[in-house]
């Protein structure tokens, strides 16, 4: 039977996150930038001769049911008669709730190595438009490119990102995302920034983070990590949090960054990417 093994999920990291406005429904618009990192969870998947779904390996905190990589193959395979199953294995490095995208790209990767195991046929669009119906960030994940996001995050226009190291510190909490988008203390009336102006400015820390001064209120561990990694350079929380970057100049300084983090902090260093590693597999329509 066909199998795809150590099929990356990479991590993404948000370089700025700046929160416009609020639907009637709730949903908040939102423009972002999303950055692809060289680093995140490996998944395995193995085609079955029946049609069951399995994650064959215990994942904590995450029941195999709820698990995105289940829902995400659930999904496909009720979108396209005919398709057989698959055993998916999830080496998770992630931390959930990391505001890192783990569980969006592990559906991503589940949707995108599946339509090519499974010879499904669907395109990119088709394959981002089911991946919305999981999460807000697993269609950037599909898309294949850094990107900028607008609207509730779906509306994604190709950027070049940062070619940089990144040195990413883990506070040992996990932040519901929705616990930050409830908070009245969030502020939701950021000016819409152009596209035009975001790029070149990056590297001067360009925009902010909206739901940081949220996320380091509710948890205090993120304004630590926050303070701590802000002295050796511009340091912001991606996403919801919990999790804070910096992005360095060379791979010399992230090194020193990690040398100081040891015994104090979680951390480690990625480089950003320009693609994603599985952007070949999907055809385009
Ligand atoms: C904050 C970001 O991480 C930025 O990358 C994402 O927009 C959040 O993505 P996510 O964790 O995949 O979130 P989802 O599972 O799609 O949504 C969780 C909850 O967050 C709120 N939500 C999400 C996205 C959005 N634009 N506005 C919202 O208000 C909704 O209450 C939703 O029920
Ligand atoms: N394969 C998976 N990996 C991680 N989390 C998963 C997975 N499947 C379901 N989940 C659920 O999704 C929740 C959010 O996890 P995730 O790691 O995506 O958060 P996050 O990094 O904050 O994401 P985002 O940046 O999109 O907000 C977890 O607490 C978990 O309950």
């Amino acid at each position: 039977m066909p199998s795809l093994h150590d099929c990356p999920a990479p991590a993404k990291l948000n370089l700025f996150l700046h929160i416009t406005g609020r639907r009637e429904d709730g949903y908040h618009l939102l423009q972002t930038v999303f950055q692809l990192l060289d680093y995140g969870d490996l998944l395995h998947f193995d085609v079955r001769d029946d049609s069951a779904i399995r994650r064959v390996n215990d994942v904590p905190g995450v029941p195999e049911e709820t698990d995105l990589v289940v829902r995400a193959a659930r999904l496909l395979q009720a979108a396209v008669p005919g398709l057989p199953g698959a055993d998916i294995r999830v080496d998770k490095r992630l931390p959930m709730g990391g505001g890192l995208g783990g569980g969006s790209s592990d559906a991503a990767t589940t949707l995108m190595a599946l339509n090519h195991l499974w010879q499904a046929g669907l395109g990119r669009e088709e394959l981002m438009a089911l991946g919305l119906k999981l999460g807000a960030d697993v269609p950037f994940f599909i898309f294949g490119s850094n990107a900028f996001a607008e609207g509730v995050g779906e509306q994604l226009t190709a950027v070049d990102g940062l070619d940089c190291w990144f040195v990413v510190l883990e506070p040992g909490v996990s932040v519901p995302t929705p616990a930050i988008f409830c908070s009245p203390e969030l502020t939701r009336n950021t000016k819409p920034v152009r596209i035009a102006d975001f790029s070149g400015a990056l590297q001067n820390a360009f925009g902010k983070n909206d739901m940081q001064a949220v996320a380091a209120r509710l948890f205090p561990e993120v304004g630590k990590a926050i303070s701590w990694l802000g002295g050796f350079g511009e340091a912001r929380m991606t996403g919801s949090g919990a999790c804070v970057f910096m992005p360095c100049q060379s791979e010399q300084q992230a090194d020193a960054v990690l040398a100081a983090a040891s015994g104090k902090w979680k951390a480690w260093k990625a480089r950003g990417i320009a693609k994603h590693p599985l952007a070949g597999l999907q055809k385009s329509l």
